[in-house]
């Protein structure tokens, strides 16, 4: 028997039932967010909200053009996630510095898990677990500890001098493989000399997956996370082969120089390698037992794979790449600058002399040189938008209203560019930050922006800063770094850009592009 009931009384049955629904959740959602607004933005659309309007690549440079319109705090909502971008240096400090405690989670993502980076420090959202890792990280690298590193750090800047000397043209590799060879070698005992090929490639691999897994709505299980045990063989399943062969190598990345330091470490050799000094002191009293190799293979995954930001598209990250980028674009603003090359070299002269190498020790009396490492920095912003923090509870900013689980992404490519705090911020001008000789402590220091803010402030920024000094004056010592020359004898011209994604890198032509000379 069937049931023929008229569809009619339904409807304004359905119909009030939404409407019940609506008034409720919007009853709700006053309750909650106390009738404040969320902060300006550009227009949404229903449902979908900012999907269609949100800026995509190099974002940073959107970002600024809406801070003209919106103000320093710019909203969007996509699919019912909340995101703000922070475009001026008050309102970074205020809100990632000094209310932290609401400001230091981060975007949590299912991808994670798959790709076998749960226990990356730089991932982990805020708490107990997060501060662990952080903590035994640091204490390897505070200002102090560094200076351990310093011998390993001014070894492997010789080797890239011999490298460069070799194959000049190649500086690209040279230098990806000097930062890969010092964190090794600090990380985990593995010594400067030995072939890291291996360690490259996996490395790469594990990267891959990093820039390819996290690529916004690329794949469904970051929206459907049950989704993430069915198998590759089911229709249009197939990329979980990719997350299998991007887990092996991150467990690769993981695993083989960890075994390489504990088999060095049975022979009595590498014991001052950061891997050996963390299984020395793990272990305390809140650490649960099952946890500490997996924290000091983390510690070590970190080290050189890095973080990244889940909410952005990125390329292959990793703080190796970080330091990379910085000193890429040194190369290229020295060779565009010839007049600044010669005045730091007359530094160097000055100071160090004709007859040895720059040590850490003339820092101090290497202002200009100095000069040269901070508007490399600031000119070329590594990491535009930092790594995205995130709110853990329901917040107010300036009468808004943030909504716990709000991505926060500071524009420090903005910060960086400031016409008003730094005149011309497209030219690359050391003297900027020089007054009678000193380095100038009025002017706005960019080393307090592009290593990030707050808690999760980059705890590597000493280690990347001692490499960068010891790197840039040995090069600037030994060469002359100028334009390669194209067939019909012209310099070839490169204009400086930034790539897009997370790390943001100087895109050197593929042919040869700039010359060294002794
Ligand atoms: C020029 C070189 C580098 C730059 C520009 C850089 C920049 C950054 C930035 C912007 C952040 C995010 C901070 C935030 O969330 O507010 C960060 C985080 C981090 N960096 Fe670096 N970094 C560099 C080199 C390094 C090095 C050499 C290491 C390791 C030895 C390192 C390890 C880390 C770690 C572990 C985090 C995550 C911290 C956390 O989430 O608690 N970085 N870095």
């Amino acid at each position: 028997m069937g049931f023929n009931l008229p569809i009619y009384p339904i409807v304004p049955l359905v119909l009030a039932l939404f409407a019940v629904l609506y008034v409720r959740s919007l009853s709700r959602w006053r309750a909650r967010s106390g009738g404040r607004p969320f902060p300006p933005g550009p227009p949404t659309l229903p449902v979908v909200g900012n999907l269609l309007n949100t800026p995509g690549d190099r974002a940073w440079y959107a970002f600024q053009d809406l801070a003209a319109q919106y103000g320093d705090i710019i909203h969007f909502r996509t699919l019912g996630q909340s995101m703000i971008v922070l475009g001026s240096p008050e309102i970074i400090n205020e809100y990632l510095e000094k209310r932290a405690s609401n400001t230091s989670d981060r975007p949590q993502t299912p991808i994670i898990n798959l790709l076998a980076q749960d226990t990356n420090l730089g991932l982990m959202p805020y708490g107990q677990r997060w501060r662990r890792y952080r903590r035994h990280f640091w204490q390897h690298f505070t200002s102090r500890a560094v200076e351990q590193y310093q011998s390993v750090t001014r070894s492997a800047a010789h080797q890239f001098l011999a490298r460069l000397i070799e194959h000049p043209s190649e500086f690209n590799n040279h230098i990806r493989y000097t930062f890969l060879a010092t964190v090794l070698k600090v990380v985990y005992g593995i010594g400067l000399t030995e072939d890291h090929d291996a360690y490259a490639s996996t490395f790469e691999v594990s990267a891959e997956g990093v820039s390819q897994g996290f690529v916004p709505g690329k794949y469904i299980v970051e929206v459907l996370p049950f989704l993430k045990d069915v198998p590759r063989w089911v229709p249009g399943f197939g990329f979980q082969a990719d997350f299998e062969r991007w887990r092996a190598a991150v467990n690769d990345v993981k695993n083989v120089p960890f075994a390489h330091a504990r088999e060095a470490m049975a022979r009595g050799e590498g014991l001052d390698s950061i891997v050996a000094k963390t299984l020395a002191v793990v272990g305390g009293d809140d650490e649960p037992e099952d946890d500490h190799e997996e924290m000091v293979k983390g510690i070590g995954l970190v080290s050189y794979e890095g973080k990244h930001d889940p909410s952005r598209l990125f390329p292959k990250s990793g703080p190796a790449l970080n330091s990379f980028s910085a000193l890429q674009s040194f190369f290229l603003a020295m060779s565009q600058h010839p007049d600044i090359q010669k005045k730091a070299q007359a530094e160097l002269d000055a100071a160090v002399g004709s007859g040895r190498m720059p040590e850490f020790s003339d820092s101090d009396s290497l202002v200009y040189v100095n000069a040269v490492i901070k508007e490399t920095l600031r000119w070329h912003t590594v990491v535009p938008l930092s790594v995205a923090h995130a709110t853990t509870a329901d917040d107010e900013l300036h009468g808004y209203f943030i909504p716990k689980g709000t991505v926060i992404l500071p524009n420090i490519w903005a910060c960086m560019h400031d016409p008003t705090v730094y005149e011309d911020p497209d030219a690359f001008r050391p003297e900027r930050f020089i007054r009678d000789g000193k380095l100038d402590p009025a002017v706005q220091d960019p080393t307090s922006f592009v290593f990030g803010f707050g808690r999760r402030i980059c705890p590597g920024r000493h280690f990347a800063t001692a490499s960068l000094f010891i790197n840039v004056a040995s090069v600037l010592h030994a060469f002359d770094i100028t334009p390669a020359l194209d067939a019909d004898g012209r310099p070839v011209a490169i204009k400086h850009t930034q790539t897009p994604g997370f790390i943001s890198f100087v895109p050197f032509p593929s042919q040869k592009s700039l010359d060294l000379c002794r």
